[in-house]
């Protein structure tokens, strides 16, 4: 046999399991993934919102980092929540020293409560130092309008801005996100050439807690797998929707998704 395909999460925590390092690797091991983690913050959260949060030190982050390239190197790599320009630019140099390929960001400003978990200081960071390292970036949409300065409010701009990520900023290729626009769940794929959509029903839930954590850890786990991108970002949307179809009803607030979904109706699959 050879060697298990590999990815690594660089992220914040979350104890109540549904957002961050926890959803990521969640992700991973449904994907039949072997899953590594680098912790950038410890968050006190749950499906009700962030308590409060600790980043941790610039040296335990490098630490980390080096622990896992210096014996088991990732496949393919995701960076979620970074929360501070130091962390920013200490994550980008590493990725650079390290040679990271596969690169999939996903640009956490804002808890679903609403609560900040980047600092409004970090955001050119976050574009000018790791933007241009990514395979893919796969921003929400107030993220979009964050990250490029535009309103979006239809799939022209979502378009408009998805190009401005990838020809200007330096993204490879990127998703935005349409989770947030209207009755459906439409993103915009744009990877320099070609546009795509990606159309699926929206359904009415409120357990959307780690929406974006688990799609974007479900394309770094198919890219770790070797699956060409287009074809990783469709099954990404496929895991997201049936996790997010599939409600576990937990917690008080946004609750989780459900990562046992997709497995479950690729067996269903399987046996009919
Ligand atoms: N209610 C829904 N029904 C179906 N799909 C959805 C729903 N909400 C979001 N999605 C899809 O889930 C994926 C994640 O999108 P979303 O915009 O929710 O991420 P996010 O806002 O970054 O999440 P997070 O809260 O983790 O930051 C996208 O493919 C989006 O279209
Ligand atoms: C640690 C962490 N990363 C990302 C999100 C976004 O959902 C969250 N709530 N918590």
């Amino acid at each position: 046999m050879g060697q298990v395909p590999r990815a690594l999460t660089i992220a914040g925590t979350d104890p109540s399991g549904g957002a961050g390092i926890h959803a990521d690797l969640k992700t991973f091991q449904e994907l039949c993934v072997y899953g590594m983690s680098v912790i950038t913050a410890v968050v006190s959260q749950n499906t009700l919102g962030v308590k409060t949060f600790l980043d941790m030190p610039l040296e335990l982050i490098e630490s980390q980092m080096d622990a896992v390239y210096e014996d088991i190197r990732p496949n393919a790599v995701k960076t979620g929540m970074l929360s501070q320009s130091d962390v920013i630019r200490l994550v980008a140099q590493k990725m650079k020293a390290y040679n990271v390929d596969n690169y999939v960001m996903d640009p956490v400003m804002v808890a679903k409560s609403g609560d900040a978990l980047l600092a409004e200081t970090a955001k050119k960071e976050l574009v000018n130092e790791l933007l241009p390292l990514t395979t893919i970036v796969t921003p929400n949409l107030p993220e979009a309008e964050e990250i490029t300065g535009r309103t979006i409010q239809n799939v022209q701009q979502m378009k408009d801005a998805a190009k401005q990520i990838v020809d200007e900023f330096g993204a490879t290729a990127v998703v935005v996100k349409g989770g947030h626009l209207d009755d459906e769940a439409r993103d915009i794929y744009y990877d320099g050439s070609v546009f795509d959509e990606l159309v699926a029903s929206r359904y009415d839930t409120k357990h959307t807690h780690g929406t974006g954590c688990t799609f974007s850890a479900a394309i770094t786990a198919e890219l770790a797998k070797g699956t060409p991108l287009r074809q990783a970002v469709e099954t990404a949307k496929t895991y997201i929707t049936e996790a997010i179809k599939h409600p576990i009803h937990l917690g008080r607030g946004h609750g989780p998704v459900n990562h046992w979904a997709y497995r479950n109706r690729q067996e269903g699959l399987s046996r009919a």
